[in-house]
Order: structure tokens, then sequence, then C-alpha cells
């Protein structure tokens, strides 16, 4: 018998040895030169934990809430397209070992799986992801079928006015798989041109003119509450937290969109400064580790959302990698908390870590 994997990279290798390179590169890669890429990972290796002792840490809490919904732990799915890339039951599998784990999944705008069938095959608690399309009306016609099957959040991704250059994507003529939400209601002229499918969808379909007072007419066709994903600047938190939103994400979109944009981690606890508790901050990029999770959380945020690995392990196992990956990373969680001596998510703080900055200021 093969061994378990025992660490999300070794999922991440099984992904790629299973996976056709096109799928792969997809999945795995980023924008320009994919220095944002690596940053992501490399500054959460920059951060140390301080553990406090004798602590009784016999019984561990990691549960949480995001706006009023319980989950067993702050680790949520965050919102990647494509899953039928990586198994047949593509998303429906995903959502399936989310529910099983007790955690929140967002189903990407740009999911293979229908949002009906997502919906159904599981009574997990779900957000939708936005991008919004050129013509308002198909976002408008998904945010509905979204509210009607029972998800309680938009997510309105905001650092994707244009796709951001994936050359590995361009070098391997990535083909588009069929977006089944679309169906019906888009009609793009993508084929066999060279370079990559999906730059030639997005750029017929995101609309660049997104800006702020979008987030009304967003709020002006729906009653879920709205989160911001793709924050990075203090100054957006505050302009988000004025226009009235729920959340949000500190995200670079996974180092996918804009090469040289700083490392999520590095930049969160600015933003949770500026948000001052008038709303959840949560973050993604680069995390692979429960001690990561940790470190967001002792530097303000709220929960973290992870992205490829849930694709590795979906890649590797199916449902069963998925539910694994996430398994992995709350017992990682677990007994990091556990051996910083915290016993509840809210007994985590900002003296459990030592930035780079902390360091280098205590050696003078
Ligand atoms: C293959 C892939 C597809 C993605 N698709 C979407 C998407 O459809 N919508 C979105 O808002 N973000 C998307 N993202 C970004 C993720 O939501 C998230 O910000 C990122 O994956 C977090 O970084 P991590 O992969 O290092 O965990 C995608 C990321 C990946 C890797
Ligand atoms: C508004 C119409 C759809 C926009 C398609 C944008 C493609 C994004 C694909 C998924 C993604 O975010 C990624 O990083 O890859």
């Amino acid at each position: 018998m093969e061994d378990e994997p025992v660490n999300i990279r070794e999922y991440e290798e099984i992904a790629k040895q299973v996976l056709p390179k096109m799928f792969f590169d997809y999945y795995n890669g980023g924008a320009g030169d994919e220095y944002t890429l690596r940053e992501n990972m490399e500054a959460y290796r920059r951060i140390m934990l301080r553990p406090r002792i004798l602590v009784d840490v016999s019984r561990i809490d990691m549960s949480t809430t995001l706006l009023g919904y319980k989950m067993h732990s702050p680790i949520m799915v965050a919102p990647t397209g494509m899953h039928k890339y990586a198994h047949p039951e593509g998303e429906v599998a995903t959502a399936r070992a989310a529910a099983a784990c007790n955690t929140l999944m967002v189903l990407s705008f740009s999911s293979s799986r229908k949002i009906e069938d997502v919906a159904s095959s599981c009574n997990a608690v779900r957000f939708f992801q936005l991008y919004v399309y050129q013509k308002r009306e198909v976002s408008a016609t998904l945010v509905r079928r979204a509210e009607e099957y029972g998800f309680k959040a938009i997510v309105l991704t905001v650092d994707t006015p244009r796709l951001g250059r994936r050359e590995k994507d361009i070098k391997n003529k990535l083909i588009l798989p069929q977006l089944s939400n679309l169906d019906g209601l888009v009609s793009v002229d993508v084929g066999p041109k060279g370079g990559s499918d999906l730059e030639a969808f997005a750029s017929q379909t995101l609309d660049p003119s997104l800006c702020w007072n979008d987030i009304e007419w967003l709020r002006s066709i729906t009653s879920l509450p709205i989160i911001l994903k793709g924050i990075i600047a203090a100054e957006d938190a505050i302009k988000a937290v004025e226009m009235g939103v729920s959340g949000i994400v500190v995200s670079n979109h996974g180092a996918r969109q804009l090469d040289y944009s700083p490392a999520t981690i590095s930049v969160l606890e600015e933003v949770v400064k500026a948000v001052s508790g008038a709303v959840p901050v949560l973050i993604d990029g680069g995390i692979r580790r429960g001690t990561d999770v940790f470190k967001a959380l002792a530097l303000g945020a709220k929960a973290v959302l992870v992205g490829r690995p849930i694709l590795y392990g979906l890649a590797a196992k199916g449902e069963k990698g998925v539910k694994s990956v996430l398994k992995m990373l709350q017992s990682e969680l677990e007994l990091t908390m556990a051996l910083c001596g915290t016993t509840s998510i809210n007994e985590i703080t900002r003296k459990h870590v030592q930035t780079e900055g902390e360091k280098l200021r205590s050696l003078l």
C-alpha cells in the first residue's frame, strides 16, 4: 500500500504526478515572474512563534463563527475555478468534503459544476464568489440563483479587472472546460488560436470598469451580505467599511494577478488596524501549514481560506483527498495551539508571534 501523505507538500507532489501538466500548471502557477507566489509562502516562514508554557491544554476548542455561522475551525475553502480539471465530480466533491469537515466553502463563479448541483449535494453553509461580467445581467442571474439555492453571502472579487498574465497557461495553450453555470448565458469566442483560452475568455467577459459605485449596484440586486476579496491596502479596507461591506478578504488572488504585490501575511496587520474591528478580516495566500493559520490569527485574521491545497487533495483522491487536506490543516492548527498554550481561538494573541522586524529590533 502507498504511504499516506503527511503534509500538504506531499499532496502537491501527488497532484503533480497525476494531473496533465497543463492542468497542474494552471492550478499551481502564478503571474509574471511568480515572485509574489514564492513570497506568499516565504513570508510565513519569517514569522516565529512565541509559545507560552504550563497552560492546561488537555481540551482545545478551535471553533469560531463567521457572519453568525459556526465552523469547526477557522480554515475555509477559497473559491477556485474549474475543479473538474482535478476530478470528474469537481466542486460537488469539494463541497461534500467541506461539509464533512464542518467548514465553509466559497464556490467560484468559474465553477465547473452548477450552483444547483453543488447546493443539492450536501447541506454545508456556502458563500458564492462573484466576477462581474460586462453584461451585468449575467452576474445578476448568478447572484439570484445563488440566493435561491441557499448561499449565505456574496464574495465579490475585486482584484481582477483584467486577468493577470500567467505565462505557463499561455505556453501550455490552456484549454477551458465547460463553465456549467454560464450555460446558455454566455457565448464567447475561444478556440485553437494559440495562447491561453482562459485569457481569451476573461478578456471578453470581465468588466474592467467595475469600481466602488458598483457595490451599490450589487447591493441593489441582493439582500445577502457582501464580502470584498482582494484587498491589500489599508486605504481600500477603510473605504470598503465605509461602503458597508460585511467582510474583507486580504488576498492577492494566490499571486495570480499582480506580480510583486506584497505577500498577504505581510499586510494583514495594516488592514486589521485600519478596519479596527468594524468587520471580520479574512486572509488567503500561501497557507500550507497549521502554523501558518495560527500566525494569521495572531496577526488579527478572523479566519483563513485555502486555495491550492484543496485542489491538490481533489486531484490526489477526490472528496476523500479534500477531506484529508482539511483535516490535516485542522489537526496541525490544533497541535500548534496546544504547544503555544492556547485552548481557544480567542486566546491566540499578537504576543504569540514575532515578526522579522521585531526580531531585528530586539537585537539593537
Ligand atoms: C486554480 C485557481 C483558481 C482560482 N480561481 C478563483 C476564482 O474563480 N475566483 C476567485 O476569487 N479566486 C480564485 N482563485 C484565488 C483563490 O480564491 C485564493 O485567493 C488563492 O488560491 C489563495 O492562495 P493559495 O492557493 O496559496 O491558498 C483561484 C486560485 C487558484 C489557485
Ligand atoms: C465575468 C466572467 C468570468 C470571468 C472569468 C475570469 C476567469 C478567472 C478564472 C478563475 C480564476 O480566478 C483564476 O485565478 O484562475
